[in-house]
Parts: C-alpha cells; sequence; structure tokens
C-alpha cells in the first residue's frame, strides 16, 4: 500500500471528525477498516472530553480499536430503548455520486448496517479509489453476509437476479487466506458471498421506461437490487448501503438511514473532497411504479399500485 493512499485516509478522517464531531455527543458509532482507524485518531487528538462518551462498535475489530484508544466502549445491544447514535462515522469500499455505498469489503457487514441505520447522521470516510460515478465500477461486486447453511441456495438465487462477472464468473464464497483453510467468517460466524454484476448500478436519475433497473438486461438499480436481494432467504445483510439518509428518514418517521448524509474522500494530491447527499431524490417508485400485481401477506387481497 502507498503512503499517499494513507495519508488520504489520515485527512480525510481528520477533516471529517472537524467538521461533524457533535458537541457532547452520548453515543457516538465507530465502523470497521483500515480508514476508521484514522477517524478515531482524529477524535483522540481533537481534544475534546470524551470521558462521558460511549462508542458503539460495529464488530470485533473496531471495539478493540475503541478500547486501545482509552475511549469507551458500550455494545449495540446495550444502547438504551429510546436511545438514538449522535453520530457513525464509517469507512466504503467504492460511493456512488448519490452517496450509496458499497460496504463489506473487510468482512464487516451486519452490525456497520445496524449502527449506521440507528446513527442520527452516518459519515462516510474514505480515500479518492473509492469515489466512482456508480457503484460496482472498481469494486467488482457485492458483498452478501449470509447464513452458511443457506449459501449454496443463496447463490443460485444471486445467478438467477443475473450475478455474473462480464467475464461470467459467478458468486462465490470468500475463502480466508490464512493458515486455516476454509471460507472466511464474518462477527456472525457467517460467510460472506461476493456477487459479481455485470454493469456498473443505476441510480434512480438514470431509469428510462427502457432501463427500469429491475434486473432486466443486466441492469439493476442499486436500492431495487439490494432489496431483491435481501429477500432471498439466509441473506443477513446486502453490502449495499443506500435508502434514506438520517434526516430524511428520521422526518418520514423512521429510524436512521444506511446512506451518508456526507462522504468524505482524501484526493491523491493531498486535498480532502466532500460530497454532500441530495435532499430530495426521484424515487424509483414513484417514477416507475410496480405493473405486477403486489401480494399483501397481511390481507390476503391483491393491491395493484395505480
Ligand atoms: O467490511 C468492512 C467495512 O465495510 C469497511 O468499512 C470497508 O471495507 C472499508 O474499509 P477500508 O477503510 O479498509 O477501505
Amino acid at each position: 500500500m502507498t503512503t499517499d493512499i494513507e495519508a488520504a485516509k489520515q485527512a480525510a478522517a481528520f477533516e471529517a471528525v472537524r467538521n461533524h464531531f457533535p458537541e457532547n455527543p452520548r453515543f457516538v458509532g465507530i465502523g470497521s477498516g483500515t480508514t476508521i482507524v484514522y477517524v478515531v485518531e482524529a477524535i483522540k487528538q481533537s481534544g475534546v472530553d470524551v470521558t462521558r462518551v460511549c462508542f458503539v462498535p460495529t464488530g470485533y475489530q473496531s471495539k478493540q480499536l475503541i478500547i486501545n484508544a482509552g475511549l469507551i466502549p458500550i455494545e449495540f445491544d446495550a444502547l438504551p430503548d429510546n436511545a438514538m447514535i449522535d453520530i457513525a462515522f464509517d469507512g466504503a469500499d467504492e460511493v456512488d455520486e448519490d452517496l450509496n455505498c458499497i460496504k463489506g469489503g473487510g468482512a464487516c457487514l451486519y452490525q456497520e448496517k445496524l449502527v449506521a441505520m440507528r446513527a442520527k447522521k452516518f459519515i462516510c470516510v474514505a480515500d479518492y479509489r473509492k469515489l466512482q460515478p456508480r457503484l460496482v465500477t472498481q469494486w467488482a461486486t457485492v458483498p452478501i453476509e449470509v447464513e452458511p447453511k443457506a449459501a449454496r441456495q443463496v447463490m443460485r438465487r444471486l445467478r438467477m437476479l443475473g450475478s455474473r462477472s462480464p467475464t461470467g464468473a459467478g458468486p462465490k464464497i470468500r475463502e480466508g487466506h490464512m493458515a486455516k483453510a476454509g471460507p472466511i467468517k464474518t462477527d456472525q460466524d457467517f460467510f460472506i458471498v461476493d456477487a459479481p454484476f455485470p454493469h456498473p448500478l443505476l441510480i434512480s436519475d438514470d431509469l428510462t421506461a427502457e432501463k427500469l433497473g429491475d434486473g432486466e438486461g443486466g441492469f439493476w438499480e442499486v436500492e431495487q437490487l439490494a432489496n431483491a436481494i435481501k429477500d432471498i432467504n439466509g441473506v443477513l445483510a446486502v453490502g449495499l448501503f443506500c435508502g434514506p439518509t438520517g434526516p430524511e428518514a428520521l422526518t418520514a418517521g423512521v429510524v436512521g438511514g444506511q446512506r451518508p448524509v456526507a462522504c468524505y474522500f482524501g484526493m491523491a494530491d493531498g486535498t480532502v473532497t466532500m460530497r454532500r447527499a441530495r435532499e430530495k431524490r426521484p424515487s424509483v417508485v414513484a417514477k416507475y411504479p410496480p405493473l405486477i400485481p403486489v401480494h399483501s401477506a397481511e390481507t390476503e387481497a391483491v393491491v395493484v399500485d395505480s
């Protein structure tokens, strides 16, 4: 790894903490990966009083990072029922221009989503390699956390959704690289399946009557793909962080959001670029309502969206 990449991660982390670390927060989410290390460093160096702040980890590595920095960890399931996380910081493997993210490259995924969705504000920090116009550009697969017994069936269903690389390779269970042979296990003891898709994913702006983003011709829109994968039995979490941002979701009366409100990218020239999520995006459903009947399990009636 070259030092300019590390410098880029560090610069992005320091800028993100400088601009967003709230006054007197109660709970702060700390993500996983290599970039988040600099976020913790930035928090420590900022001189803010953290003696009354509890830091919520997104997995084993993140918890050790918090403890080693002398900060106070609190497990996600120890949060008081009505408490929100004031802010969550995390890295990403790829970020598109609408701030949808691919995450899970380091095999942390499910707990990252729990924390991001419970946060009033989710801030992403990354280096310039991660900034792409659309997802599945450089980072060619969508990581998916899968219950091991269901892995083969999940991969079969993924192939039915069109998961294949431009060279024809299908989804794969991620293997470990260490002495112990076999798949790597997540903090939940699950597998990660890496599912390639043949085209960069669309955002709602790209949709046309010809390209609905529903998988036809291999073209998927980010949220539609995330939902289609999440519907497969055995899938715990999909490494696509999309949907409403924190404030958007809070206004709508639902808890938090998965898509960051802002992303900080350390650039190769030493500068930091910040992207903010758009306040209002065209909704996929509003633009092209589903034509097929939607079966409502609750009423046993068939509802057709008009
Ligand atoms: O599974 C890992 C997480 O989603 C990471 O946040 C992501 O892979 C980015 O990691 P890094 O900061 O090391 O590039």
